[in-house]
């Protein structure tokens, strides 16, 4: 039976903790670990975190995910499953870490759409289970501040066609997702407002509304908190100096510019510990100081607000900090980025202890 729902996607079900996660926790990082470190590492493995298909070969993934949820729905679970589409044509165009497979003068429009058509295929199949997306981490908000980079002013068009393609195909009665909307220290800022709001609206408008798209996703990859009392140092002057501001900035200008059931939900698997130890706002690779956040939650206290999440997989790198490496970005080898550092999405094993010994919740 399908598996339809009406409102918030994270009400009446529980979320589904991935094999790819906890095994990477489980075979790469508990061995290097002892006693309370080992015990409390563990726990990591049980938090529901989104799976990232960063690659084409990646979405082999999702079947085993999706596979593994209908074998424990069979048993009497009631589980969703969480995933990031992440493959874009000239991605990460602002920056160097997270390049992807694809390049736009290399067909990658078209390699992009066959990407999709093969995820859309396994949530058609596994139209049994509720699935939510987080849909292209980092693209529309290059679009908002980045258009002075070449790479991103050429990419501009494909990158809309290509969300387009994404957000028609996979509006599914069984899918919900969520466009990635930067955070507070990004699109927060009151000069980039206008210009989020305008866009996002006009993506929503473009795709015909869909039902599916419930929303935007804040703080991916970032460190930022939900709420605070005061502003840490480094956020000066934005006013909208954590997630609650930003999102509660921006969310009734969208609803004024015509996309009047948007929710959000945010990212807080690296927000534990506030302030960070980043020495700019900007810095957004590997930054030290940071922890694991708040649990996965619908009980979120804001009624623009789906959840809590926990998007980026805390333990996977940011960006490698070899200088001498193709995807080498400057903002990896900043004093407050740890080091040394692998490559985007591989495992960063003092990276993973870092952010457990500031975890807060404690694991400990
Ligand atoms: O004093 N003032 O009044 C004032 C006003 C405006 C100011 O300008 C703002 O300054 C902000 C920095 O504070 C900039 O925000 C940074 O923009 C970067 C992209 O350009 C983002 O990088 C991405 O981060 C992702 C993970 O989040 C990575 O996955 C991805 O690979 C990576 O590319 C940073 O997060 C984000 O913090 C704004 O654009 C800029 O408009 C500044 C001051
Ligand atoms: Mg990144």
């Amino acid at each position: 039976v399908t598996a339809t729902f009406e409102g918030n996607p994270f009400e009446g079900v529980d979320l589904w903790a991935n094999e790819y996660y906890a095994s990477e926790i489980h075979s790469l990082a508990v061995p290097q670990l002892s006693g309370a470190l080992a015990t409390a590492a563990a726990k990591v493995a049980e938090v529901p975190t989104f799976q990232w298909i960063d690659t084409f070969a990646k979405i082999d993934s999702i079947a085993d995910t999706l596979a593994d949820i209908r074998a424990a729905n069979a048993a009497g679970g009631n589980y969703a499953g969480q995933f990031v589409v992440y493959d874009l044509p000239d991605r990460d165009c602002a920056a160097a870490a997270s390049n992807g497979e694809y390049a736009i003068d290399d067909g990658g429009e078209e390699k992009y759409k066959g990407y999709i058509d093969k995820i859309r295929a396994l949530f058609v199949e596994y139209s049994d289970i509720r699935t939510i997306l987080v849909i292209e981490p980092d693209s529309l908000a290059n679009l908002v501040t980045n258009l002075n980079v070449a790479k991103c002013a050429n990419a501009q068009e494909v990158y809309l066609r290509s969300t387009n393609y994404a957000i028609t195909q996979l509006n599914l009665d069984n899918v919900a997702m969520y466009l990635d909307a930067g955070h507070a220290g990004w699109l927060g800022w009151p000069a980039n407002q206008a210009g989020t709001v305008d866009l996002f609206a006009k993506v929503y408008k473009d795709a015909g509304s869909p039902k599916s798209l419930r929303g935007l996703a804040t703080n991916v990859s970032n460190y930022n908190a939900w709420s605070l009392s005061s502003a840490p140092s480094y956020t000066t002057p934005n006013e909208n100096y954590d997630e609650k501001k930003y999102i509660n900035a921006i969310g009734p200008k969208l609803q004024s510019a015509g996309w009047s059931g948007v929710k959000f939900i945010v990212d807080q698997g690296r927000s534990g510990k506030q302030p960070t130890g980043q020495l700019e706002w900007g810095h957004w690779c590997n930054a030290v100081g940071t922890g694991f956040g708040p649990r996965p939650s619908t009980n979120t206290g804001d009624s623009l607000v789906d959840a809590f999440v926990w998007v980026k997989p805390g333990g996977e790198a940011d960006g490698t900090s070899d200088t001498s490496a193709e995807r080498y970005d400057h903002n990896c080898g900043y004093e407050d980025a740890l080091k040394p550092a692998p490559e985007a999405g591989t495992w960063f094993q003092a990276y993973f202890v870092q952010l457990l010994n500031n975890a807060n919740p404690s694991f400990l």
